[in-house]
């Protein structure tokens, strides 16, 4: 394939609520929508990246600059690219993950279309259906924590993941998991704690949950070490997995004995792969993590659920989870579970007037 040019599209979804997290509340998502056009097909991706470098050092602008100047100029000239040397023509350039990852997508997606074959087969799929969990905010008060996890319990999600942070944990968790008896339960603390404050997550000991995900900053991973010696419920790492030898590095110290898989954090589906190749080998359980992604974002992150590795119940939540409308056909859940794209590449493909009415701005980059 050769490249001609990449679409650079500013989207923003407006969220059906506000989404609290210990890094900060969102009312909307805005997100980049990239477009590659080759000779052959057309290729869809979204970038994860925030608005705000609040979650990870990327953030929208940056991702727009460091396409527009050095990525997507990588790729010129080249009439036999696939999505396999998209990462090895982007390796001098340091960092930048999920703008690498949502390039890498777009070829890959544009390569499998024009192939007719399923990202999820490319992937090493085993399942044709995922079992979806959600993510529920920090609320302000714990019934309405309880109003919005009784809703989730009700759609058949199966499992909850409460976002959780240093005034906002022991009681919440323990509200939730009377609540709903055994349902799996998790929780997130996107870095809030620190060693001095983690006693805390000690008490959680007492509420069986499958995890407790990056509890302290992403390179704290001897501080991971210290506190998998406290605490008995299984540490998750996030922000801290960035590609697959940090995440051998994670397993072979014992700052982890789970994995949340994030394509946009790691560098995309393919070092994807990898992780749960890996992570598989050491008999380490991945879970696939959510970006608040469109269905765009949502297709692809279903495919690679359905590995055999993906033994826990992933971020994967149904498009009306956040969205009144999607910008592709939505994924609606069925009895827990999404169904995983069938269609060539990613499988899915925006609605353009669905995608038109959320576009704020649209850049075309020649090569
Ligand atoms: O369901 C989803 O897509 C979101 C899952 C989720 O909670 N993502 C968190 C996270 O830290 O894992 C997040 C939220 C907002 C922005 C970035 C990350």
């Amino acid at each position: 394939m050769k490249l001609t040019g990449v679409e650079l599209r500013r989207v923003s979804m407006p969220l059906k609520s506000p989404f609290r997290t210990s890094f900060g509340t969102q009312t909307a998502r805005e997100m980049l929508v990239l477009r590659a056009v080759t000779d052959e097909a057309e290729g869809w991706a979204e970038c994860v990246a925030l608005v705000d470098p609040v979650y990870s050092p990327e953030y929208l602008e940056g991702s727009v600059d460091v396409l527009r100047r050095f990525l997507i100029p990588a790729l010129a000239g080249r009439d036999d690219l696939t999505g396999a040397a998209v990462a090895p023509a982007l390796a001098r350039f340091h960092g930048h993950a999920m703008a690498k990852a949502a390039l890498e997508t777009a070829i890959l997606d544009a390569e499998l279309v024009s192939l007719g074959i399923a990202l999820s087969r490319e992937l090493g799929a085993t399942r044709s259906r995922v079992a979806c969990g959600v993510s529920v905010g920090i609320m302000d008060s714990i019934d309405a924590l309880l109003a919005a996890v009784d809703d989730y319990v009700a759609q058949g999600y199966r499992r909850i993941k409460l976002k959780i942070e240093p005034g906002w944990d022991v009681e919440p968790v323990r509200a939730v998991r009377e609540r709903i008896g055994d349902l799996d339960l998790q929780v997130d603390a996107n870095t809030a704690y620190t060693l001095a404050t983690a006693d805390r997550l000690v008490k959680l000991d007492a509420f069986d949950l499958l995890l407790i995900e990056q509890p302290l900053p992403e390179d704290d991973l001897l501080g991971h070490v210290e506190l998998a010696k406290r605490v008995r419920t299984p540490i998750c790492l996030d922000e801290s997995i960035t590609n697959a030898r940090t995440a051998a590095a994670a397993i072979t110290l014992g700052a982890c004995q789970i994995v949340n898989i994030k394509p946009g954090r790691v560098g995309g589906y393919l070092e994807s792969r990898r992780i749960h190749d890996l992570c598989v080998a050491h008999g380490i359980p991945v879970w696939c993590g959510g970006m608040l992604e469109t269905g765009l974002g949502r297709a692809a992150n279903v495919a690679l659920a359905a590995l055999p590795g993906f033994v826990l119940p992933g971020d994967t939540s149904a498009s009306d989870r956040y969205y009144e409308t999607d910008i592709t056909e939505p994924f609606v859940l069925a009895d827990g579970y999404l169904s995983v794209p069938t269609g060539p590449g990613i499988g899915v493909r925006p609605e353009p007037d669905l995608l038109d009415a959320v576009t704020v701005s649209t850049e075309w980059i020649p090569v």
